[in-house]
C-alpha cells in the first residue's frame, strides 16, 4: 500500500499545481488496503470532502489500475488528528454568502465546507496566540528550495529579478507595493519567495508571511465566523512584509478586499513591504476594487513573460543539475524546442525523463526523450493550443502575450489579438464562447467580428495574408 500511494502521490504531483498538489494530497495517509478497498485518511472534514469531490475519481482510477482490480476508495478523517471532537454547528441563514450586509466572501467552492469546519484555514494561524507567535521560518510560509541561486534568469524575466533584487535589498523603501504579473508556472511564486528568503536571512526577526490568495479570503472567512477580526487586522497589519501570490482570486470577494484594503493601507503607511503577484495586470483582474486597483499599481508593476528558447534549456539544464544528472545540450534543446509553454512544464517533463531513464537503466537520449515524452510530444504535435498560439502571435509582432487577454485597445495590440483569435478558430477546435474565454474573458460576438475582419483582409491584403501563412507555418511546426 505504501508503494502504491507513493506512485500515486507521484503521479499526482505532475497533474495538479504545486499549491493543489501540497493543499489537499500532501495531507493525505493512507491507512489500509483489504478486499478492494482502500482507506485514505484526511486530517480534516473540509479537506476530506474537497478531496472526496474533486480527487477520488482520479485516485480510484490510479488505485484500480495499480492493483489491476477495480478499487473501492474511502476517505475517512484521520483519528489521530480527529478524536471524537464536537463540531461547530452550521451558522444559519445571513452567515457565509447569505447576501445580507454582512456576509463574507467564501471561497466559492466551499461554502458549505466552510462554516462547519474548526479550522478551514488548515495553514492560518487560527487563534489569538497562533497570531501572535507567527513569527519565523515556518510561520512565514516561505519555502527555502524558491531562492534566486536557484531562480534562472533570462530576457522574460530579467526586469522581474532586477525590481525583486531591488526590494529584497531594500524592503519597504524602493517600490511598495511590488507586482508581479504573468501567466500561469512562469516563475511569479518563485520570485516572491526568493525576496522572502533573502530578507529572512539578512533581518532574522523579521515578520514576514507568504500567503495565497485563496488562503487570505479563508482567513476572512475564518475570522468572521469566530468574531475574530481583531486577531485578524493586528496578524496582518503588523507584518514586516506581506507577500500575497495570485491577487486575481480576491475578485469579486468585497468583504476580502475591504480587509486587505485596511491591511494594505497600514502596511503601506509603516513602509513595510508588500508584494503582490497576479495572472494579469492590476486594471484587468475582474471584479477589483477601483481602489485597489489604483494601490497595486502605485508602486511597481513587472510582467513576467514566457520563456525564450535559451531560457528554457538553461532551466532545464539547472534543474537537472540539481537532481545530479547532466543533461546534453541536444537533448536539452531538444525538449525545450518542443515545449514552450511555461516552466512547470519543462520541469514536469524532466521528472519524467528522468524517472524513465532510472527506470529502464538507461542514459538520456534524444530517443529516450521521445519514448518518456510520447503522451505529452504527440498531444503537442497534434493539438495546437490557445496558449501557444497567443505566445507565437505575440512574439511575432512583439507584444506582450498578456496583450492578448487585455482589454487594451490600441491598434498595435488589437489587430494582433484579433489574427490570434482568427488562428485560434482556425486551428484548434474550440468554441467562439471559449476562445473569447481564453482572450480575458471576451464575448463570442467579439471573437465572432475578429475571425470575420481577418478571414476578409485575408482575401484583400496580399501582406496579411502572407504574416498569416507565415503565424500558420510556425504553429504547425
Ligand atoms: N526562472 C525560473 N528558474 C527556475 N525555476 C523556475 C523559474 N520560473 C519558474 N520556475 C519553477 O517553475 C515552477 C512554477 O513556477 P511558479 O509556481 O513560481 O509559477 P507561477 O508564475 O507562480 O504560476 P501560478 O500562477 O500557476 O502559480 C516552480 O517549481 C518554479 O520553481
Amino acid at each position: 500500500m505504501e508503494n502504491f500511494w507513493q506512485t500515486c502521490s507521484a503521479q499526482l504531483e505532475l497533474e495538479l499545481t504545486p499549491q493543489q498538489f501540497s493543499a489537499w494530497i500532501k495531507p493525505l495517509v493512507p491507512l489500509d488496503y483489504e478486499n478492494g478497498k482502500l482507506r485514505i485518511a484526511a486530517p480534516n472534514r473540509f479537506k476530506l470532502d474537497w478531496v472526496k469531490s474533486q480527487f477520488a475519481s482520479r485516485i480510484t482510477a490510479l488505485a484500480s489500475q495499480y492493483w489491476e482490480a477495480p478499487t473501492e476508495v474511502q476517505f475517512v478523517l484521520d483519528p489521530r488528528t480527529n478524536p471524537a471532537r464536537k463540531v461547530s454547528p452550521p451558522t444559519v441563514n445571513g452567515g457565509i454568502g447569505g447576501g445580507t450586509g454582512n456576509s463574507v466572501d467564501a471561497p466559492a467552492v466551499h461554502v458549505a465546507d466552510v462554516r462547519t469546519v474548526e479550522s478551514p484555514a488548515s495553514a492560518a494561524p487560527s487563534t489569538a496566540n497562533d497570531f501572535a507567535n507567527a513569527r519565523g521560518r515556518e510561520q512565514s510560509r516561505i519555502n527555502t528550495d524558491l531562492t534566486f541561486d536557484s531562480f534562472v534568469t533570462g530576457k522574460a524575466n530579467q526586469l522581474a529579478r532586477a525590481a525583486a533584487i531591488q526590494v529584497a535589498n531594500n524592503p519597504g523603501v524602493s517600490y511598495n507595493p511590488l507586482f508581479f504579473y504573468g501567466g500561469v508556472g512562469l516563475g511569479k511564486t518563485h520570485l516572491i519567495h526568493a525576496i522572502g528568503n533573502q530578507v529572512m536571512a539578512d533581518q532574522p526577526g523579521a515578520r514576514i508571511r507568504y500567503i495565497h490568495a485563496e488562503q487570505y479570503v479563508r482567513d476572512v472567512v475564518t475570522a468572521y465566523q469566530r468574531k475574530g477580526f481583531d486577531d485578524f487586522k493586528h496578524y496582518y497589519h503588523s507584518l514586516d512584509m506581506l507577500l500575497i501570490d495570485d491577487i486575481q482570486f480576491f475578485g469579486g470577494k468585497s468583504r476580502t478586499q475591504e480587509e486587505f484594503f485596511y491591511a494594505f493601507e497600514a502596511l503601506i503607511a509603516a513602509k513595510k513591504q508588500i508584494i503582490i503577484t497576479s495572472d494579469t495586470y492590476p486594471k484587468e483582474i475582474t471584479g477589483m476594487d477601483d481602489r485597489l486597483i489604483s494601490r497595486f499599481d502605485s508602486g511597481l508593476t513587472v510582467a513576467i513573460e514566457p520563456p525564450e528558447l535559451e531560457m528554457r534549456v538553461a532551466i532545464l539544464l539547472k534543474k537537472a543539475k540539481s537532481e545530479g544528472v547532466t543533461l546534453s545540450d541536444d537533448v536539452a534543446f531538444f525538449v525545450a524546442k518542443h515545449l514552450r509553454s511555461n516552466v512547470r512544464e519543462l520541469e514536469g517533463a524532466l521528472r519524467k525523463i528522468l524517472a524513465y531513464s532510472r527506470f529502464h537503466g538507461k542514459d538520456i537520449s534524444i530517443d529516450i526523450v521521445k519514448e518518456a515524452l510520447k503522451d505529452l510530444l504527440s498531444v503537442q504535435n497534434r493539438q495546437i493550443s490557445v496558449e501557444n498560439i497567443q505566445k507565437t502571435v505575440a512574439d511575432f509582432f512583439n507584444i506582450k502575450v498578456a496583450d492578448m487577454y487585455s482589454k487594451r485597445r490600441p491598434a498595435n495590440i488589437a489587430r494582433p489579438r484579433q489574427i490570434a483569435m482568427y488562428l485560434a478558430k482556425e486551428l484548434t477546435q474550440k468554441s467562439l464562447p471559449e476562445i473569447g474565454e481564453l482572450f480575458g474573458g471576451r464575448d463570442h460576438t467579439t471573437v465572432l467580428h475578429a475571425v470575420r475582419k481577418i478571414a476578409q483582409d485575408r482575401t484583400k491584403n496580399p501582406e496579411c495574408n502572407h504574416e498569416l501563412h507565415v503565424l500558420e507555418q510556425t504553429l504547425k511546426g
